[in-house]
């Protein structure tokens, strides 16, 4: 009874004003500077949470840490299902991927399977992989230190493959590149609300097949389905053939909680889908945040030399290695700020409310999409200094900050089971760049631009810098040590 007399009293939270037709429509096409418009409209409806609508449909964004916790954590019953989206999971048919299901028995399957290769004691083991893996990123960035950026995509995709499908690129494999990232782009830039008007309109999604929505929806339809599914069927063709390298679907099909229903085609077809959104997931993601780091780096050469002389002082002349994290506080510190000074997943992943719900006095309506602001805590919940500065002495002990790591990988039940991976891929990626190279800003940075993504996922700018080995001993010892991996037969 006192819920019902609450909800009837309480209001949506403060937000823009809408057009009496329109709603929010035009400020949600408007993706790319929503969140920055979000952070104004925090200042003048003075709201940790701020709600927008359009066609029926609201939208709520959660802008504090405190508001997230109360209700992506406690309140997990309530806001543990995906938004509707037909667009993306009912028409292209990300539906199967347990990102995109609502929170279910099937979803709840699909993350304790991919928990059994990702949870932080399982990501030790792949502690030599990721430490090989940079050592060849460093020799292409030797050899091509005019095409880094694609050096850097390159090696993060081969990294994920070998991981979760145990492929290796070659000469007759490079589609994977193309496909997996053109995949990403696509479905990241179709997950927000405002990307589809179907999204609000749902009834829009039985219009015939001509119209241009359902035919761009049967494209990336037949292009999910190959870069979801193509590796599973390759590595399972390996597999058969007599490869032993290990893998996430490896390690699953020989595991004993499995084995009851392996052969099924029921169970084939999960795996497909679950290793194909591990893969995904980390195709983009970590190369996203190295690149930050690389701007990062080239903007701020004070903290770069802070960085270095930690990394001489404590390592010598060796090159870095996952268990030298605890004696490198500063470049823990870098890493957190690396991750907050620009988010990549800065609105979250969308969430929706199954039922009616009142906080702080405010109406959550059933089916409300929840955006959990993460652009807007790192600006805001971090203390001292300007947001835009890049300064990683915030997360050095008694500087006040909350570890940025308990919220930029998300909440609950749907926290990301990707976060041991990449917190570990981009550590050791960026302590050993840092080790052997020089990262400089271009005076000119000529036709090295490339476009900034948006979406659900957002790339940085571009990236005007060079990197240049720190000196000749380094040069050589990433020489030595490729030539060692090579010898040991590591492609
Ligand atoms: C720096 C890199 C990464 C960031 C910032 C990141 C961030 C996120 C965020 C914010 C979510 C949404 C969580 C929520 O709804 O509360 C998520 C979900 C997810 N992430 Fe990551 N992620 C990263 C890397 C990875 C990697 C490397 C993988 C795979 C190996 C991965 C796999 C996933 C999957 C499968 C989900 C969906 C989980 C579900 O719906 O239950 N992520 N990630």
């Amino acid at each position: 009874f006192l819920f019902h007399s609450k909800r009837r009293t309480a209001q949506l939270p403060p937000g823009p004003p809408r057009n009496w037709i329109l709603g929010n429509l035009l400020d949600l096409l408007r993706i790319d500077d929503l969140l920055a418009s979000v952070d104004s409209w925090q200042d003048t409806y003075a709201g940790d949470i701020v709600s927008l609508e359009c066609f029926g449909v609201t939208v709520i964004f959660l802008n504090t840490l405190e508001c997230c916790v109360d209700l992506l954590e406690r309140r997990a019953a309530n806001y543990s299902h995906r938004p509707k989206m037909p667009f993306v999971r009912e028409l292209v048919g990300l539906d199967k991927s347990f990102g995109f299901m609502d929170f279910s028995e099937e979803s709840v399957r699909g993350r304790r399977i991919a928990n059994l290769a990702f949870k932080a004691s399982a990501v030790r083991r792949y502690s030599p992989a990721l430490q090989d893996n940079v050592v060849v990123l460093m020799q292409d960035l030797l050899k091509f230190p005019e095409s880094f950026e694609s050096v850097l995509e390159r090696r993060n995709i081969q990294l994920a493959l070998s991981l979760i499908f145990g492929i290796t690129l070659d000469g007759t494999n490079q589609h994977y590149i193309t496909t997996t990232m053109d995949c990403v782009n696509r479905v990241a830039g179709n997950v927000l609300p405002g990307s589809r008007i179907v999204d609000f309109l749902p009834f829009l999604k039985y219009l015939p097949s001509w119209v241009p929505f359902k035919r761009d929806a049967r494209q990336l339809n037949a292009l999910v389905n190959d870069a979801f599914g193509s590796p599973f069927e390759d590595a399972k063709r390996r597999m058969a053939n007599g490869s032993t390298a290990s893998s996430f679907v490896s390690l699953i099909l020989s595991s004993e909680e499995v084995q009851g229903d392996i052969d099924t085609e029921k169970f084939q077809e999960m795996m497909k889908w679950i290793s194909g959104t591990m893969f995904m997931a980390a195709a983009e993601s970590t190369t996203s945040t190295v690149r930050v780091f690389f701007k990062a780096m080239a903007r701020f050469p004070a903290v770069q030399a802070r960085a270095q002389e930690e990394l001489d002082r404590v390592l010598g002349t060796r090159l870095p290695e996952m268990n030298d994290r605890a004696s490198l506080p500063y470049l823990n510190a870098l890493l957190q700020e690396v991750i907050r000074w620009e988010s990549i997943v800065p609105s979250g992943f969308p969430r929706r409310s199954n039922a009616d719900d009142v906080y702080k006095g405010m109406l959550i309506p059933k089916g409300a999409v929840i955006l959990a602001n993460s652009r807007s805590i790192s600006r805001h919940e971090h203390g001292k200094g300007s947001p835009d500065e890049f300064d990683p002495t915030r997360f050095l002990e008694g500087g006040g900050a909350r570890p940025v790591l308990d919220y930029v990988f998300g909440f609950g039940k749907r926290e990301c089971p990707g976060r041991f991976l990449a917190e570990a891929s981009v550590w050791i990626t960026i302590t050993s760049v840092l080790k052997c190279f020089n990262i400089v800003q271009l005076e000119d940075p000529g036709k090295t631009f490339t476009a900034r993504r948006s979406g659900v996922i957002h790339g940085t700018t571009s990236l005007e810098c060079k990197v240049t080995p720190r000196h000749e001993a380094y040069r050589e010892m990433i020489q030595a040590k490729t030539a060692e991996m090579e010898a040991a037969q590591f492609v």
